[in-house]
């Protein structure tokens, strides 16, 4: 979709160290505009090190950053570059939408409070003093402050972390309208659930970008997903179908049907190849790879239950 795009980061072998601590280790990244981009990695990858490069707020070692074909930090830039971080340092005596009126004046172009209230979700909550407001709330007041510039480029930061579900779904959505309008939204989780909102996933790990797909795709590479069924093929057809990378098969039950685990990178070629054979397929259930298993498969973590939100 937006292969054709114009670029709006690029960043090419960008490296940061701490003394001996190698943040950030030859990193190129290109990005495009319109893309929704999450930046996905264990602690201690290099992605806030990396995104604040992007943000021109962290100089690197070495290598290059051009954001909208400038320096980040200059101030044309910094004008087009909207940031939602984890602690925004809001004065308490002012109210959600005196707050927002007061960004927005350190802008060129600024929204009208009104209208970035409605898209914060935060209309109901306008009169508030900003030290009243719960965590959600104030995640929220965050992201009106990142947006009320108007920006080109959006960086958020765990942007869902404090919300619950029905508030997640509407950022969300929100978000798509944003980058439908050829607006940037480059994000840094570690939530899996999140990164599933992406266009393109960019995992970092120990300072690499060792995969950079779509969410689908990742979860593909590591060809995780399973198909349960029963059926009266042998097995010896069902180890031969496309894709199958392996496949455990029982002993028939009573009615004559084995049941059957298959692994596969896309259950699609398979299924289809089954049912073309005349095959007896029941009982059957296929079950997608998550990121959290591309996630810890590409990074070598160690296997965690998968949380449930
Ligand atoms: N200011 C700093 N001084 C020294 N070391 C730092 C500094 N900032 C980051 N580091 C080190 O650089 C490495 C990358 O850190 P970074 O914060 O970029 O990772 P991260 O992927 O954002 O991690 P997390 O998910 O935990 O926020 C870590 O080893 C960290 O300890």
């Amino acid at each position: 979709m937006t292969a054709a795009a114009p670029p709006v980061i690029e960043a090419h072998a960008l490296r940061r160290t701490f003394g001996e601590v190698v943040a950030v280790d030859g990193i190129d990244l290109t990005i495009r505009r319109g893309e929704v981009v999450a930046v996905l990695g264990p602690n201690g990858a290099g992605k806030t090190t990396t995104i604040e490069m992007l943000l021109g707020l962290r100089r690197p070692t070495s290598g290059t950053v051009r954001v909208l074909g400038a320096d980040p930090e200059s101030a044309s830039v910094r004008a087009r570059v909207g940031a939602m971080l984890q602690d925004t340092d809001a004065p308490g005596s002012l109210t959600v939408a005196e707050m927002i009126t007061l960004v927005g004046t350190y802008y060129p172009v600024h929204l009208p409070t009104p209208f970035v209230l409605e898209r914060a979700d935060l209309v109901e909550h306008a009169g508030k003093r900003v030290n009243q407001l719960s965590g959600g709330q104030r995640q929220r007041l965050s992201f009106a402050l990142a947006i009320v510039g108007d920006p080109d480029i959006l960086y958020l930061d765990e942007p869902t972390a404090a919300l619950d579900v029905v508030a997640r779904q509407r950022f969300w959505s929100y978000v798509r309208t944003f980058a439908d309008l050829g607006r940037t939204i480059v994000f840094s989780t570690h939530d899996m659930s999140e990164a599933d909102e992406a266009d393109r996933v960019v995992l970092i790990d120990r300072g690499r970008v060792i995969a950079d797909a779509s969410p689908a795709e990742l979860k593909r590479l590591v060809a995780a997903t399973t198909v349960a069924l029963r059926t009266d093929a042998a097995p010896e057809a069902l180890h031969a179908l496309p894709g199958v990378r392996s496949a455990s098969v029982a002993e028939p039950d009573a009615d004559g049907l084995r049941p059957a685990v298959l692994n596969v990178s896309d259950a699609v070629a398979p299924l289809r190849a089954l049912l073309a054979s005349d095959a007896t397929v029941v009982d059957l259930l296929v079950t997608e790879a998550s990121l959290t298993t591309a996630f810890l498969h590409l990074t070598s973590q160690p296997e965690q239950p998968e949380a449930t939100a």
